[in-house]
């Protein structure tokens, strides 16, 4: 079945693009990263690796970096990489290059500002050639690319489109489960960046283990409510991409999002400037979605008031611990 899908071309050479172009090729299949910098393609095709982005790993033997998105046209499906406010536009780039059907799977998490799309329907929109597909779950880029175990999901219309990507990108180390469900796996993706800013703030104000897990829990509620009410299946938001995702960026500050979280709960700011955190691009679109819907999200509404600068830390905290006390579902 993985045959069928040989040659696998990457859009974008950033962290998570070099990453998966590793894992395809450690899948035994032939790939094609392209990236937009023709500096940065020199350097992977001279040196092997990507120092900007992924610092101390080793482009897989088979992965073959190049400027030129049309040297992409024959391969057999693409993964798009880019961030997800840029997805639109190099999906547009792409739209010439792509024969009728080709499978494009999107592998960005968020939501589109100004449209109030998810990233399939974006692709659908920008390159309507293609089989629109979406790859989401836990999974650091730094693992990946160091083939540590991590397990996604992936998702197409066609379960059993879904079926032969996953087959063909799989491997023992990066597991692939498939699924129908594209709208659960990528609302999981979308939500979870905006909620693990909260749990970096929860633990840059140092309010304990308790109240970090407690935020995941009740983050988890909002995804949950905010999903269903947009179609998500609820045994998607509770898999790989919903929960599994919350926890792991909720955890750590190897996260963007946590690390942006935690710079906030510190009083440093937005710090580290210049990373992409897709949280904070996401959570304006995500709490005016849910507003349309009337699907309650304090803990998200509460963190796209401290990014938008119209609460501090303090009074975000105050506000979400003097909500009335309530049933629990
Ligand atoms: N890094 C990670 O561990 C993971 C990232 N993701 C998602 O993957 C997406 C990309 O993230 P990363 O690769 O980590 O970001 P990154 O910041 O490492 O790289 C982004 C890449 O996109 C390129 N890019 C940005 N705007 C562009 C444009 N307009 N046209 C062409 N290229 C453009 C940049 O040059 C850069 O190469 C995000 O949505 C992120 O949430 C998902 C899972 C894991
Ligand atoms: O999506 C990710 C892990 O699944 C990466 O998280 P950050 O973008 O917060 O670093």
């Amino acid at each position: 079945m993985s045959a069928r899908f040989a040659s696998i071309g990457v859009v974008g050479a950033g962290a998570w693009g070099t990453a998966l172009a590793n894992a395809s090729a450690r899948a035994g299949r032939e790939v094609l990263l392209w990236g937009r910098d023709a500096a940065l393609v020199e350097t992977l095709r001279r040196t092997r690796a990507n120092p900007a982005h992924l610092p101390g790993v080793a482009l897989a033997p088979g992965v073959e970096p190049t400027a030129d998105l049309a040297a992409l046209a024959g391969a057999d499906a693409i993964l798009l990489v880019v961030p997800a406010q840029a997805s639109r536009a190099v999906a547009a780039a792409l739209a010439p290059h792509l024969a009728a059907g080709t499978p494009v799977v999107t592998c960005a998490k968020g939501i589109e500002r100004g449209t109030s799309l998810f990233m399939t329907q974006v692709l659908a929109q920008a390159c309507p050639a293609a089989l629109p597909a979406i790859l989401s779950g836990p999974s650091f880029a730094a693992d990946v690319a160091a083939g540590l175990p991590t397990a996604v999901t992936l998702a197409a219309r066609e379960i059993e489109v879904a079926g032969a990507l996953a087959a063909a990108l799989g491997s023992a180390s990066f597991r692939l489960y498939h699924s129908r469900d594209v709208r659960g796996v990528e609302i999981g993706g979308a939500a979870k960046n905006v909620l693990a800013i909260a749990a970096g703030i929860v633990g840059g104000r140092r309010l304990g283990a308790s109240a970090g897990a407690a935020l995941i829990a009740r983050g988890f509620a909002e995804l949950m409510r905010f999903g269903k009410a947009f179609g998500a299946q609820a045994e998607t938001l509770t898999g790989l991409s919903g929960l599994g995702d919350l926890i792991l960026t909720c955890s750590t500050a190897q996260s963007r999002n946590y690390a942006l979280g935690l710079s906030l709960g510190q009083d440093e700011g937005l710090h580290p400037p210049g990373r992409l955190a897709e949280g904070a691009l996401t959570a304006g679109v995500l709490v005016a979605m849910a507003d349309g819907r009337g699907v309650d999200m304090p803990i998200a509404r509460a963190v796209e008031a401290v990014l938008a600068g119209r609460s501090d830390i303090e009074q975000a905290i105050g506000s979400l611990l003097a909500r009335p006390q309530k049933a629990e579902a």
